[in-house]
């Protein structure tokens, strides 16, 4: 059997789909993630984890170093890596949308957005025809339109609990997210017998 490694995304993910892999019959570990490491392997499957942060795991892929992965849409879209996606594995399920103040329209001259997103909130303005200033935040994006920072967000929305308990509403829904495996296109050739097989048992389980 030939030796993977899988680079899975720390955090709000991981536990979802690590389950994912336990129940397509990887023998594994339980309580992986309560640990600091962040390479585990397991030899008898021959299998080796990297735990990156979420944005990272395209990264990890598309430079080989990584032969699989598990990535939000939203970091495929926004990356634009060159990586294979193979499958919808239909977890962590949320969207992206532009959101801000009830009743309030964008500033005519260069409205400015704040988002983690810049590449898909640019995408998405060029599209609709608006010209728009950029502003990149790392986090807590719903604070900007509060705080005077920005007219508009375009951040993930999943349960609307955030927009809400901040005043904030939506305006347009950008894009459906959720998570994908993907592989990296060199890997996937050389090594297409053991992520086809990832593959079909993970269909098997998607629900
Ligand atoms: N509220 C949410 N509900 C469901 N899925 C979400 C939600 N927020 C993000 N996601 C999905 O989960 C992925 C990982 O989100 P998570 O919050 O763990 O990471 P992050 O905020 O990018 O990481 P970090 O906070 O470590 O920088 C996202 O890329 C997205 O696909
Ligand atoms: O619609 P909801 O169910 O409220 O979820 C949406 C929130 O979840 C994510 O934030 P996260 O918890 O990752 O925190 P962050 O601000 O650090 O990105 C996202 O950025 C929204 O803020």
């Amino acid at each position: 059997m030939t030796e993977l490694t899988i680079a899975m995304p720390k955090g709000r993910i991981f536990e979802e789909a690590y389950q994912m892999l336990i129940d397509a019959g990887f023998n594994l570990p339980e309580e992986v993630e309560m640990s600091r490491k962040l390479m585990i392997e397991i030899p008898e499957e021959k299998i080796r984890f990297i735990l990156a942060k979420p944005m990272d795991v395209p990264v990890y892929v598309e430079h080989g170093v990584a032969d699989i992965g598990i990535a939000g849409k939203d970091t495929l879209l926004e990356l634009k890596r060159n990586v294979h996606e193979l499958l919808d594995l239909k977890i962590s399920q949320c969207y992206i949308a532009s959101a801000g103040l009830p009743n309030t329209k964008m500033n005519e001259i260069a409205p400015r957005i704040a988002t983690k997103y810049p590449n898909v909130a640019m995408d998405y303005y060029k599209e609709i025809g608006e010209q728009v200033e950029i502003i990149e935040l790392n986090g807590s994006i719903e604070l900007a339109p509060m705080i005077g920072l920005a007219d508009r967000i375009v951040d993930i929305v999943s349960t609307g609990r955030t927009l809400k308990e901040n005043g904030l509403v939506e305006y347009e829904r950008i894009t459906d997210v959720s998570s994908r495996l993907i592989a990296n296109p060199v890997s996937y050739r050389m090594k297409s017998a053991r992520i086809q097989d990832i593959v079909t048992r993970l269909k098997k389980i998607v629900n």
